[in-house]
């Protein structure tokens, strides 16, 4: 056989092997775009088939199924699909709208309103960089931000989300300038949460409010005169940080008064009037006065200094002490000198008559019964969160009936200058906490007993610390001298003051 007979063939045979190579070639090397359009072809090729189908069901559906059957299939799917989609939120909008005074004065100053308060509470919850546009108002120190009219802001406030809109006044209506601020702040929310936006969160926003007012605010003192009170400003510097005393027994002070803060409904509920004593007891110029405006600059609360010797009747002591606000101190400075040494039990051993007597405005004279039963009942139910504080110079000398447990919670030494103290006096003064006359002052302070006023009027006689503290150590070394002199041998168990709390706050 011719070898070259076999040749067109081969040759036929070796095209189509190398086209179907090649074929096999493209669909290896196929790029991911071809494919692309490939799966799309497909999918739309799908896509009309299902449709197809689905027009020759509807098609003989119409055709076969009769109209109620088919009214009911209709009225299924929307069923279905009402369950499967969720259903339009209800919300809810509360609209706080600024009312002018009487006289057409608007409330905008924050002298009161919801609206003021509103905006008061919103100027701390917005976040500058979330607006696009603020309002800044206020001047000197104190500015505040808002939002512009047609803004909104939203506030979480349990895990919920609250949505603030302020609404432009529709000053068009009236030519009067002041209409430009009938503004309203509208405030929407779920309608689930309608309870808890009445109930709860406008109250907190409330109550918010009027606490940082409370902060804001200048103390002032309260002094009596006859049955009424007359406050002026209070600017006593005195604060935890500047009281030299043992800092153990400052801290306990603190602890209590936050404890008290915050136990409204620990008082309610074991049916206790939210108020406490203490009784504040040391040799004078050992800062008893600067550790009771240290207490109310601490709570931000008002002075009522009780002057018992101003107050003549039982009936005025009465208006005096119901004319006291919640949040204030009540403060009766050497209380053992208020009243005579007639104790409690004589004063009951006294007849109903006499006690009627002296209960009236025939007999004058405050007794010391009278003041605590009044403190102890009517003034305990009428208010809440108040603070009464008795000071002396001697303890010793106070009535039993005064220091009994229950009575003054809080029992609080104040004595004599200790080095504790004396490192706080020269911190506040000088700004140093260490210095090379150190040793020797901590020596002499141990062996003489020196009020921390004397302390401090020593280190008032220079700017200079060397020399403050030489004239210091100087005063230090003659007092002990006179010490020695007089035989005095001291006892210094109380020198930084001992707290005896007699009844623990649970
Ligand atoms: N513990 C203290 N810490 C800081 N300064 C004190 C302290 N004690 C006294 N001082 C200084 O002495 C001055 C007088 O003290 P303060 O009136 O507080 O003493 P007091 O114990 O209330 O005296 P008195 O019993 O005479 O009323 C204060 O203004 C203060 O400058």
């Amino acid at each position: 056989m011719d070898p070259s007979a076999s040749k067109p063939s081969s040759g036929l045979v070796a095209a189509a092997t190398s086209a179907s190579m090649e074929a096999a070639a493209t669909a290896v090397t196929l790029p991911p775009l071809a494919k692309a359009v490939d799966a799309y072809k497909t999918a739309v090729g799908t896509a009309a088939t299902v449709t197809t189908y689905v027009v020759l069901a509807r098609g003989m559906a119409r055709e076969l199924l009769p109209h109620d059957l088919r009214a009911a299939a209709r009225w299924a799917a929307s069923l279905i699909r009402a369950r499967l989609e969720p259903a339009p939120v209800e919300r809810r909008t509360l609209v706080i709208k600024r009312f002018p005074y009487s006289g057409g004065q608007l409330d905008s100053g924050g002298g009161g309103g919801l609206y003021d308060e509103v905006r008061e509470y919103l100027a701390t919850r917005i976040d500058p960089h979330a607006m696009r546009r603020l309002c800044l108002r206020g001047g000197g120190t104190k500015k505040t931000l808002s939002m512009e009219d047609g803004d909104s802001m939203t506030d979480v406030f349990d895990g919920v989300k609250f949505k603030w809109a302020s609404v432009a006044g529709q000053s068009s209506k009236s030519k009067n300038a002041n209409a430009n601020g009938y503004g309203t702040l509208e405030l929407s929310f779920d309608a689930e949460h309608t309870d808890m936006a009445l109930e709860r969160y406008v109250p907190f926003i409330t109550a918010t409010v009027a606490e940082a007012r409370r902060m804001d605010r200048a103390l002032q003192i309260f002094m009596n005169e006859g049955s009424s009170w007359h406050g002026i400003n209070h600017h006593h510097p005195a604060t935890f940080d500047t009281l030299a005393m043992d800092p153990a027994l400052k801290q306990s002070i603190v602890d209590d008064l936050d404890r008290f803060l915050k136990r409204r409904g620990y008082y309610r509920r074991i049916g206790k009037a939210w108020k406490r004593g203490y009784l504040l007891y040391g040799p004078p110029g050992t800062g008893k006065s600067s550790l009771v405006a240290a207490m109310a600059n601490y709570l931000r609360f008002n002075l009522y200094d009780l002057d018992l010797s101003e107050v003549r009747y039982n009936i005025a002591l009465q208006r005096l002490l119901s004319g006291m606000p919640n949040k204030s101190i009540l403060v009766i400075e050497d209380i053992d000198c208020c009243f005579s040494t007639k104790s409690r039990k004589e004063e009951d051993d006294l007849s109903d008559q006499s006690r009627l007597r002296s209960s009236t405005h025939s007999q004058p004279g405050i007794t010391l019964s009278g003041l605590l039963n009044f403190i102890d009942g009517l003034w305990s139910t009428s208010g809440e969160e108040r603070i009464i504080i008795f000071t002396t110079n001697y303890k010793d000398r106070l009535d039993p009936a005064l220091l009994r447990p229950g009575r003054m919670d809080m029992h609080v030494y104040m004595g004599y200058c200790g080095w504790e103290a004396f490192k706080t006096l020269v911190r506040n003064y000088f700004l140093v906490d260490d210095h090379a006359r150190f040793p020797e002052i901590q020596q002499l302070l141990s062996g003489v007993e020196v009020t921390p006023a004397e302390v401090s009027e020593m280190l008032l006689r220079s700017e200079d610390v060397d020399v403050a503290l030489g004239v210091l150590a100087e005063f230090l070394g003659e007092k002990k001298q006179a010490m020695c002199e007089g035989g005095s041998v001291q006892s210094h168990q109380e020198a930084e003051g001992v707290i005896c709390d007699r009844t623990v706050m649970p």
